[in-house]
């Protein structure tokens, strides 16, 4: 009995254990798994006469054969029951040329091929072997191990932006070959924008007791089963951005990114990048690679357009033709992109004003104010003041590590009856300051006056003249001011005069439709 490798076994002639086997000669190589369990094994059995040195090898190249299948058998399956959206490229490179093993759907979407099989097909027939493609062709010809490497890609004529992971097959069974993990750049920037979104705010979440809040609520929980663009109006510190983070996390785009972007915190120059994104080398100190504009990363989902009457001009112009067309070309590009994004949008300026003044555009204010939705100002919520307060009060403390203050009587009657010009982000902020600088577990009304006084020219209640008088005088023109009138007219105008679907139109029950009518002394219109 010879035992040539390690558990290769041979016996020939008087080798064997039995007299009967004598005239034979008996080889046997095991089929092992990668992780060293027995699988099986060949045998081969033949005359002694027949019988020659190397019969050893050749069982054992079978077995080598063999356990090279199992081996890609085990990696394709593997690799086969990944979720679909994984982007898996596997080449083999053992004669000198790099051919494909696997290529999953998400890498034949990404490059933006037929989907078909590409089993063994030449990648530099798909990926040539261009400057462009170099940074990609010296991972594989080096072998090297990458982790997210960000590449530009040329395949078929298209730059493809892609993060790649790249590491060289195990070398065993004397293949040679590289795995990667392939990502498209636009697909991590989405997910990134969607993990990244602070869409919080729902219906639940937000606080309001007031009727007039919970007509808002109700209005745009209808509005925002509906795919139509909504315009919000109200002053500043209301609770737009609120509004619309609810709206989309009750639509059906909840599951989508939703951004958000400040249309008066950019440059004229700035903003069409932001929006659009823009391709390479579209200006001098752009990134490399271009980049991504919000539109596209809100592609599928909703974009906050918020402060949209400080847009200028020339943009809204270019947002309107969007808007109809439903694509654009990026800064500097030519391709044609095309998107599907819900379209917030916010103000807190008379946009009526801005229009007569010719600084907003008609046709785009009615292209985005299909659902217009007034938010109230907390002046005429006075049953929200208490509540946000308390809510605030609880959250504040909370983050603060403090325990829960109290506002003393006389405090908690100012407060319902200072008209907070600048809304429940005022409230907000007063009790902030208040709490992070004081220790005393009550808060006194004269703290509160003291704080405001820093910041107010004099304090507004309502006792004083008429409320929405004194806070506009000392509100510039051009900011909205809330009239509900104005609400009532355009629902009966949308409505053709129909009351009831008015009222439903405004989220509020015909009766007190009515009697709102009768307050504003619209009863015969
Ligand atoms: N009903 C509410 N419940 C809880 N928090 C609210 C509510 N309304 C507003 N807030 C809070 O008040 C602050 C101001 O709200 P928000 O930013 O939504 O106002 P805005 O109308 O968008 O203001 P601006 O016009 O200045 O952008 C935020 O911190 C927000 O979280």
């Amino acid at each position: 009995m010879g035992i040539l490798q390690e558990s290769l076994v041979s016996l020939i002639g008087e080798n064997n254990f039995s007299r009967f086997l004598t005239n034979g000669a008996y080889f046997f190589a095991p089929i092992k798994l990668e992780n060293g369990e027995l699988y099986g094994g060949i045998a081969l059995a033949i005359p002694r006469c027949s019988s020659s040195d190397n019969m050893l090898s050749w069982v054992f190249t079978i077995t080598q054969v063999i356990e090279l299948q199992l081996f890609w058998f085990g990696t394709v399956n593997t690799l086969g029951n990944m979720p679909d959206n994984y982007g898996i490229l596997s080449i083999d490179r053992s004669n000198g040329q790099s051919h494909i093993l696997i290529m999953s759907d998400e890498v034949i979407k990404i490059f933006g091929l037929p989907l078909r099989d590409y089993y063994y097909e030449r990648l530099d027939n798909i990926i040539p072997t261009t400057s462009s493609n170099k940074s990609f062709w010296k991972i594989i010809d080096t072998d090297q191990k990458v982790t997210d490497k960000n590449i530009r890609l040329d395949v078929k004529g298209k730059q493809i932006d892609i993060s790649i992971s790249a590491a060289p097959l195990k070398q065993k069974f004397h293949t040679h070959g590289i795995i990667l993990h392939i990502t498209s750049i636009k697909q991590i920037s989405r997910l990134n924008s969607q993990y990244s979104s602070n869409a919080q705010y729902s219906f639940d979440t937000i606080i309001k007791k007031s009727d007039a809040m919970q007509a808002v609520i109700q209005r745009s929980k209808t509005a925002s089963l509906t795919d139509s663009n909504i315009l919000l109006l109200g002053e500043s510190g209301v609770g737009k951005d609120v509004i619309a983070q609810a709206i989309h996390n009750n639509s059906k785009r909840r599951n989508q990114p939703f951004i958000a972007i400040n249309c008066a915190s950019l440059s004229k120059d700035l903003i069409a990048s932001e929006l659009f994104g823009y391709e390479s080398g579209a200006f001098t100190g752009a990134k490399k690679e271009g980049t991504l504009g919000k539109f596209e990363l809100a592609d599928n989902g909703t974009l906050f357009l918020d402060e949209i009457g400080d847009m200028p001009l020339d943009l809204q112009a270019i947002l309107l033709r969007v808007l109809e067309e439903k694509s654009f070309r990026k800064v500097g590009g030519n391709t044609v992109v095309h998107v599907n994004v819900r379209i917030i949008a916010a103000t807190n300026k008379n946009l009526m004003k801005k229009i007569s003044d010719g600084l907003f555009r008609e046709d785009l204010f009615y292209r985005l104010g299909i659902i217009r939705i007034h938010i109230p100002p907390l002046r005429s919520r006075e049953s929200d003041i208490m509540i946000l307060a308390r809510h605030f009060i609880t959250q504040i403390c909370a983050q603060l590590g403090k325990p829960a203050v109290r506002l003393s009587e006389s405090a908690a009657s100012f407060f319902k009856h200072y008209l907070w010009p600048g809304n429940v982000r005022e409230l907000k902020n007063t009790l902030e300051g208040i709490i992070s600088t004081n220790d005393e577990l009550e808060i006194s009304e004269q703290e509160i006056r003291h704080y405001l006084s820093d910041f107010t020219v004099g304090a507004q209640f309502r006792e004083h003249a008429a409320a929405s008088q004194l806070v506009s005088n000392t509100q510039d023109q051009n900011e909205y001011i809330y009239d509900e009138r104005k609400d009532f007219v355009q629902a009966l105008k949308i409505c053709h005069n129909n009351k009831t679907k008015a009222a439903d139109y405004l989220g509020i029950p015909l009766r007190t439709f009515y009697r709102r009518l009768k307050k504003y002394g619209m009863l015969m219109v």
